[in-house]
């Protein structure tokens, strides 16, 4: 019965830390195989769903919540639906920012006894440049959440010096010293490196474990954003830089309005660039940060609109 079980990877790590950037790195090594992609964002706009690439992958939108909690149920009923009627080849399932990765292992447990998806394995993504920024609980919390996998990417290694990469892998040797290690930047990997037989070390079984930080973070989404222009841009990203740990969205500049521009905040580092990917999606930005950080009337006011949606994350455990 396992034997025709879906495969299922979960790639986690916090806001910003490189997942899509993985996981659209592994689809280019799909070579055939067809894979159903569930992306969670957290808030109430998915603008991952537009940046994964879909050559031969379908992409499934989970928003407004987070697969650690409040859709788990739609997480599983989907992946259902597909074992039973279209089985694809795998599952690639991300996780929003800000959840725990343990909090997937009951609802995978329950898709393996049904005989219809399997762990296949558990991918964190670490953030070199990031980690150790964070304050001491949180980068705990980081460390806790890489130990719960059996796969750590510690991505980013292009922005940090070999020094500190050092510092990072010895603490994670530490800590969790039974996860495999690899570095990357822009999640180049291997797809044979988060296969089972690619790992070289068995992980422990991650007990299932029902603490998530979330409801400490805020986000709010604008949609339908006019075009703004470049002076206009660049005072939205120092206002964002200032209060949000994470943004990102689509936007159109006046000065060249045929062309959508992705922008990518993480942190302090802001990335604007033209989309890669098609999107006649209106213009969009989600701005997530620690509870009670973003004003929204700065916002609102150098966007032009109010936001569709602001939460403090919807936690149901
Ligand atoms: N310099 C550098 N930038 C990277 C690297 N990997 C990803 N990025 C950039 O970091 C930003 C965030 O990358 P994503 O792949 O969207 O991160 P994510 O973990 O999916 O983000 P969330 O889902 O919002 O939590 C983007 O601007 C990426 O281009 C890397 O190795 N080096």
């Amino acid at each position: 019965m396992m034997d025709n079980s879906v495969p299922t990877y979960s790639f986690g790590g916090f806001l910003g830390a490189g997942k899509t950037t993985l996981i659209n790195h592994l689809l280019r090594q799909a070579d055939g195989r067809r894979f159903v992609v569930f992306v969670n964002d957290f808030g109430a706009l998915n603008i991952d769903y537009d940046l994964i690439e879909t050559v031969e992958a379908d992409r499934i939108a989970l928003s407004n919540g987070c697969v650690c909690c409040s859709l788990n149920d739609d997480l599983v009923q989907s992946m259902v639906e597909f074992c039973r009627s279209d089985p694809p080849d795998a599952f690639m399932i991300e996780a929003s920012g800000v959840a725990n990765p343990r909090a997937l292992d009951a609802s995978l447990q329950a898709l393996a006894q049904a005989g219809l998806a399997h762990a296949q394995s558990r991918v964190y993504v670490l953030d070199a440049d990031q980690f150790g920024g964070l304050d001491y609980a949180d980068t705990e919390d980081l460390v806790d959440h890489a130990a719960a996998s059996d796969l750590v990417v510690v991505n980013k290694s292009d922005l940090v010096d070999s020094e500190r990469m050092s510092e990072i892998t010895a603490l994670l040797a530490r800590s969790a010293p039974r996860v495999n290690l690899h570095k990357t930047s822009y999640g180049q990997l291997s797809f044979a490196c988060i296969e089972p037989a690619g790992l070289k070390v068995a992980s422990d079984a991650a007990p299932f474990c029902e603490t998530v930080n979330a409801e400490a973070f805020e986000t709010y989404s604008f949609d339908g954003i006019p075009l703004l222009s470049q002076t206009r841009l660049n005072d939205l990203a120092d206002a964002l830089k200032t209060m949000c740990l994470r943004a990102k969205g689509v936007v159109r500049l006046a000065e060249e309005p045929d062309t959508a521009f992705q922008v990518q905040l993480v942190g302090q580092r802001l990335d604007v660039r033209p989309l890669e990917i098609s999107s006649d999606r209106s213009s969009r930005l989600v701005a997530i940060g620690w509870l009670d950080t973003i004003d929204p009337n700065i916002l609102e006011n150098l966007l032009g609109i109010d936001p569709i949606s602001s939460s403090p994350h919807d936690h149901h455990a």
